[in-house]
């Protein structure tokens, strides 16, 4: 949108990897009515969007896009600039991480137990302090500008509208307060950092991402250089070296303090100053404690995939771990995010919090993430993927249906809260 694209991906790694699954006849037609969306807060019981849907049929109205979440990385295509969707659908190397991530999930499946009264459900919880209408949260991904023009703005009032917390990354094209202002006062929020290696500008975004409300911070590790990915540079697209995604640091006065002149006046110097100070800064454990003088909320690590980083992590007093390895986007030939759960659960399990993401794309394999420990998912793509479609009700859609079907899915299976469920749950190495 915001780019020209360079010649096309031609890989048959990464997009097509994710754009290449399983394509039913199932997806609605775009630009039909939202299926029930609305502000405001959401109903009782996710599972009523089940019946919204059912019943705007009678009135002829199909749902706005497809209710199968694991089909919206191919339809996306069709709303995006070829470099826009590389970047947001495409993954490290030859994709092998992406695809694994979705294959460990086939190698688990739940056994449902019968006759157990599961209704009504509750998923509600409450992880480092932050109260949620279901153990899933919205995973931080940069430069939303590139997917729809309102960006990071729709996500934040679509997740507020259905009470689930965003994660705000570092490289938002929207600032810290604007994105806090969408989000509302009821909406809740954590900040993601890119940890710049500038300490006068990282303590400046930490105290604007406080003021404006976002109360827990999670660091990611994983991404302090790019990986090698191919669908983007035979695309050579890049966004934040084009100053896109870049409004955090671009507004901030610490940052903008080292400038001869400011990113108004002059991009391409804010960009040279920006792009190396939080991409190529590599970090080490005894830099945390830098990180919990200046954060006083809770702190939560990102990308941790071996059970012995999970237990410098807890060594080191933070409060939570997400197992990722980045949907993918990273170590291509990396161990599927799902199949380093049980062993870091197994390791620290009783020590912080762990979150889980990578791979998430319907309400089975939330249970499966949680049946293995996992004590809340993150959601990538699918929610992106939403925003191609349509903006803030394409969020909500994608929401509230992987909401649907969490809740449907859990209660099917025997149980009323996500609490109920462990490895017993599962038959797993299938
Ligand atoms: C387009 C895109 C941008 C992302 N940007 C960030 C980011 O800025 N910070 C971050 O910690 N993770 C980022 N991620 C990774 C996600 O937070 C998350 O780990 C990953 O998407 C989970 O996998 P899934 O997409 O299969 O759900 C990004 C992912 C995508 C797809
Ligand atoms: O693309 C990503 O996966 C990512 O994490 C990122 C990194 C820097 C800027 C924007 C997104």
């Amino acid at each position: 949108m915001s780019e020209t694209s360079g010649a096309s991906g031609t890989s048959e790694s990464s997009a097509a990897a994710e754009a290449s699954e399983p394509s039913q006849a199932g997806g609605a037609p775009a630009g039909q009515a939202d299926g029930g969306a609305s502000a405001g807060p959401p109903a009782p019981g996710f599972g009523n969007y089940q019946n919204d849907i059912y019943l705007n049929g009678l009135d002829g109205q199909l749902p706005r896009f497809t209710t199968d979440l694991t089909l919206l990385g191919a339809s996306a295509r069709e709303h995006l600039d070829p470099g826009a969707f590389g970047y947001l659908a495409g993954a490290a190397g030859s994709g092998a991480t992406h695809r694994a991530n979705r294959a460990a999930f086939d190698r688990h499946r739940l056994v449902p137990r019968m006759l157990r009264g599961p209704a009504p459900r509750d998923l509600s919880t409450t992880v480092l302090g932050t109260r949620m209408p279901a153990p899933v949260l919205l995973a931080p991904v940069g430069v939303q500008s590139i997917i729809h023009p309102d960006g990071e703005l729709a996500t934040a009032r679509a997740a507020a509208s259905v009470g689930v917390p965003m994660v705000l990354s570092t490289a938002s094209s929207h600032t810290v307060e604007e994105v806090a202002e969408a989000n509302g006062p009821d909406g809740t929020r954590w900040f993601q950092l890119y940890w710049p290696n500038d300490d006068d500008v990282c303590v400046s975004i930490l105290e604007r991402a406080r003021d404006a409300g976002f109360t827990t911070l999670v660091v990611t590790l994983d991404t302090w250089t790019l990986a090698w990915r191919p669908q983007d540079l035979d695309q050579s697209y890049l966004p934040f070296i084009r100053g896109v995604g870049t409004a955090i640091p671009f507004s901030d006065p610490a940052f903008r303090a080292g400038l001869e002149k400011t990113p108004e006046e002059d991009v391409i110097s804010a960009v040279l100053r920006w792009v190396p100070m939080f991409t190529g800064t590599d970090r080490s454990w005894d830099q945390l404690p830098f990180l919990r003088e200046h954060w006083d909320g809770p702190i939560v690590l990102k990308g941790v995939l071996h059970p012995d980083d999970a237990r410098k992590a807890a060594d080191a007093g933070m409060d939570g771990i997400v197992v990722s390895n980045h949907g993918g986007r990273q170590v291509d030939g990396a161990i599927a995010a799902l199949d380093a759960l049980p062993g870091i659960v197994e390791a620290v399990g009783d020590r912080l919090e762990i979150l889980f993401d990578s791979g998430i794309r319907t309400g089975s394999d939330v249970l499966k993430a949680l049946a293995l420990g996992a004590r809340a998912v993150l959601v990538g793509r699918p929610y992106a993927y939403g925003l191609a479609h349509g903006g803030e009700d394409g969020v909500r859609h994608v929401l509230r249906s992987l909401l649907a079907d969490l809740d449907l899915t859990l209660g099917l299976s025997g149980h009323r809260t996500p609490g109920e469920l462990s490895a017993d749950s599962l038959q797993s190495g299938v």
